[in-house]
């Protein structure tokens, strides 16, 4: 029989870095975490949250935006503190829960004169010296290197550190302070660190309280830190066994869940068995059935080699109609020469075709409906998406039943869905009101994907083209013909170039341009920075917009094609992207990978953070490195960095993710970046040792159950990148600085997802786009249409105003340049 692991509660402040916490737990000691968060209405009794604690050995009150003395910012853990002799049990608290801890018995929470978010400090330790503190959580242990993630502190009255400790001021005489981050020991003046001393670790003197305010779970704090996890629960234990009043009980379901989400696949299976139980019909089985239990589908495909640089832009103009729909992911700097150490040209092009006649799925944030709609066909059906148990899980299932396992070995997509989702889905995603959607007068699709049969794969590597369709094996006769006609003037498009439309003409087009007022942009700066102060978010990705209005009368106006193709030319980028689809078209030059992952589950995001234009007095990568080796850049990279691992670790769990590269500068035409590749592995639907041991239904099961990269998709967004951390505080306060513009697909993803279980998106970044229905007709019948241009930078309490309004002006430039 296996004995079940013993239970931790991780009270989660609704922060950033949660699930990062609950995999250190997970990993460090023999445990199982269940997770609940500050305000669960479920347990805003004291006999509903006693009942829930007696299913663990002991708690853990996680850190979060906000201040401790706000009941909304701590919610259930001031309780904790308040337990009486016979309820008490173990607690570690960490950062805001250290911060919650201090205050309640006695100490005072201050602002840091200096907020050291993403900071890395040496932590000064009683585990250092004396038998006293041989006996702490810090026994035993070395140097340690954390980061800190905090605005606030706390002063419980104990001033001094460096010879010896004094006595604990009298109004906190409950707490004994453990370890101190000193301003001596920052390696580098330009940290930001102006508090002398502040207090990390703490207990209380007679409860089995102990706290952190060190981030223990970053990935930059050092392994050393986790014999203090591994003290602090053998101590939490010897208090179980000698102390605790109430046994642990092991019997019943706790309130508190897994910290990795269901699986979209089976909240539907949910749903239908739901349904099945209550008699009502399953929906739409037929819609979602697929392949499933019909003809075997498979990818058809054709190779052709060229030797030359193949120019995607005349490729697509030889084969297609440029005024219909259009899907484009076009790894427009393949050709450029390599610069720096790291290669990051893009190597495959993906041209959708046929995307006009396609069936495009479009999705509403708010509206609960996904329509489907075909053009040629002249049909649109609409269904409620919540008896799918969502937009997501109603996607994944549309996938999942039209999985295919034959086609090109060589070829990373073989058709599926292309498209793209706004950043208002993404607010969605995490339960934040989007200002633009309030009141439901938004009728624009906040999610656009086109299911994509027919398709053109470049290898720029290998220099070779992929023409594939989805189709019945059975069907190569058709498939050969049409591969036929393709491949006649796809060949004949290998001779041919065309020019670039001339600058000029869209210049001349050009009826107005507002761009953002600088010392708007400044003062919004200072409005991100007051928040980081007060505690509320340790960094914000602030963002402005831009408007163009070109006319669309004249004979020489440019068409959104000709607009990407100058941008490409200019601003060459491994995840361009061309998107006419529905109500939308997006013009994208975005040189930042969100995420991908392939069939076996490795999922790998790169989040881009550190920003250098190139000038001349910086033109090369080790000039940019040295420019970016400061705590201020670093700092906003390793946030985002912690920020996405906990976002991965939602999905694959504890133990599976790591960070193979991080901190590491790449260059691009006019700019250099600072990326980080944070991978993580989705768990297969069962240990494959245990296959033989499993019936065929239970492995059917698992199957139909598992979990997809859709699944990270959906808990990913919006990117972490565009957002700051924690996300959903940090998203709402945006929501308010930027004064509740929408964003639309400017910070939302563009890629696909494909019938073999792979998916590939960029973050729509360096681009504009614009809705249909503001194109417009003037009273004098002039014809106009408007681009957005959205640009902005991660504001930090490191920023300057003046250095943040100069960054997002230098991402602006690339696009702007167009039409100056
Ligand atoms: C906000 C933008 O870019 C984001 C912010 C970056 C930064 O702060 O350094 C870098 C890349 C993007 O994640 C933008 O391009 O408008
Ligand atoms: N990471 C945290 O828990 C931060 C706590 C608190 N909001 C601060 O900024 O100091």
């Amino acid at each position: 029989m296996r004995i079940p692991k013993p239970l931790i509660l991780f009270i989660d402040a609704y922060d950033s870095f949660s699930n990062n916490i609950i995999s250190l737990l997970e990993t460090t000691l023999d445990v199982s975490v269940r997770t609940i968060k500050i305000d669960d209405p479920a347990l805003a009794t004291d006999e509903a949250l006693h009942a829930e604690l007696r299913h663990y050995v002991a708690v853990v009150c996680g850190p979060g935006p906000g201040h401790p003395e706000k009941n909304e910012d701590v919610g259930i853990v001031r309780k904790i503190w308040r337990l009486k002799e016979e309820q008490l049990l173990p607690v570690l608290g960490i950062c805001l829960g250290f911060q919650s801890l201090c205050l309640e018995f006695g100490g005072k929470v201050q602002r840091l004169k200096g907020p050291q978010h993403g900071i890395i400090r040496r932590i000064r330790h009683v585990g250092e010296r004396g038998k006293e503190g041989q006996q702490s959580i810090f026994g035993r242990v070395g140097e340690i290197h954390a980061t800190l993630y905090q605005s606030l502190c706390v002063d419980i009255g104990q001033k001094e550190s460096r010879s010896g400790m004094r006595e604990v001021d009298i109004s906190c005489k409950d707490l004994v302070p453990l370890a101190w981050a000193e301003s001596r020991d920052s390696l580098h003046d330009d940290s930001g660190i102006e508090d002398d001393i502040v207090l990390v670790a703490a207990r209380h003197k007679t409860k089995p309280f102990w706290a952190l305010q060190y981030h223990p779970e970053s990935i930059c704090t050092n392994k050393e830190s986790k014999k203090v996890i591994k003290n602090w629960f053998m101590q939490a234990q010897v208090w179980n066994r000698t102390r605790r009043q109430l046994p642990i009980s092991r019997q019943g379901l706790t309130h508190g869940q897994y910290a990795t989400r269901e699986s979209l696949l089976s909240q539907y299976d949910q749903m239908l068995s739901q349904d099945r139980r209550s008699g009502s019909l399953s929906p739409s089985p037929k819609a979602l059935r697929g392949n499933k239990n019909s003809v075997e589908v498979i990818c058809h495909y054709r190779t052709i080699q060229f030797s030359t640089n193949l120019s995607i832009q005349d490729l697509v103009e030889a084969i297609q109609d440029m005024q219909q729909d259009h899907i484009i992911l076009d790894s427009s700097n393949a050709y450029e020469k390599a610069v720096g150490t790291a290669d990051v040209r893009g190597r495959y092009s993906i041209i959708g075709l046929d995307i006009a006649e396609s069936t495009k799925f479009e999705y509403t944030t708010g509206s609960n409906k996904i329509a489907q709609v075909n053009v040629q066909r002249g049909s649109t059906t609409s269904q409620d998406t919540k008896s799918f148990g969502g937009i997501w899980s109603y996607l994944a299932q549309y996938l999942h039943a039209r999985e295919v396992i034959t086609g090109n070995g060589e070829s990373p997509f073989w058709g599926g869905f292309m498209g793209y989702t706004t950043y208002e889905l993404g607010l969605e995603g995490i339960d934040v009101k989007s200002e633009s959607r309030k009141g439901g007068k938004h009728p624009r699709p906040d999610l656009c994907f086109a299911w994509v049969e027919r398709s053109i794969v470049i290898d720029h590597v290998k220099n070779m083209i992929y023409v594939q369709q989805l189709a019945p094996r059975g069907k190569a006769d058709d498939v050969n013909a049409w591969m036929d006609s393709l491949t006649t003037k796809l060949e004949a498009a290998l001779q041919q170039t065309s020019p670039l439309p001339s600058k000029n003409e869209i210049r001349g087009s050009v009826i107005s341009i507002t761009t953002p007022t600088p010392s708007v942009y400044e003062s919004k700066v200072l409005a991100c920075q007051s928040s980081i102060r007060a505690g509320d978010s340790y960094e914000l990705c602030l963002t402005s917009q831009t408007h163009i209005t070109l006319s669309k009368t004249s004979s020489k106006s440019p068409s959104s094609w000709n607009l990407y193709k100058t941008l490409r030319h200019r601003q060459p980028a491994p995840f361009s992207s061309y998107l006419r689809l529905g109500a939308a078209t997006l013009v994208s030059c975005s040189p930042e990978r969100f995420l991908t992952w392939n069939s076996t589950g490795r999922c790998e995001l790169r989040p881009m953070k550190g920003t250098v234009k190139k000038s001349p007095s910086v033109q090369t990568l080790s000039q940019a490195t040295a420019l970016l080796d400061i705590p201020k850049e670093k700092a906003e990279n390793l946030m985002i960095v912690d920020l996405v691992r906990h976002d991965l670790h939602g999905v694959c769990g504890s133990g599976n993710v790591q960070v193979p590269r991080l901190m590491v500068v790449e260059e691009y035409k006019s700019v250099f970046q600072m990326i980080s590749v944070v991978v993580g592995q989705i768990p297969p639907p069962f240990a494959p040792e245990t296959r033989k041991y499993l019936s065929e239904e239970h492995i059917q099961d698992a199957e139909r159950k598992r979990y997809t990269g859709l699944d990270v998709l959906a808990a990913s967004l919006p990117p972490g990148s565009m957002t700051g951390a924690p996300k959903k505080r940090s998203c709402e306060i945006l929501q308010e600085i930027e004064g509740g513009k929408e964003r639309g697909l400017y910070s939302g993803v563009v890629g696909y997802v494909d019938v073999r279980g792979r998916g590939d998106w960029s973050v729509s970044i360096r681009c504009m786009f614009k809705w249909d229905d503001e194109d417009h007709t003037s009273a004098e019948g002039e014809e106009s249409e408007t681009w957005h241009v959205g640009a902005g930078g991660a504001v930090t309490a490191l920023s300057t105003a003046v250095g943040e309004r100069e960054e997002m002006e230098t991402k602006l430039a690339g696009t702007l340049g167009l039409f100056r």
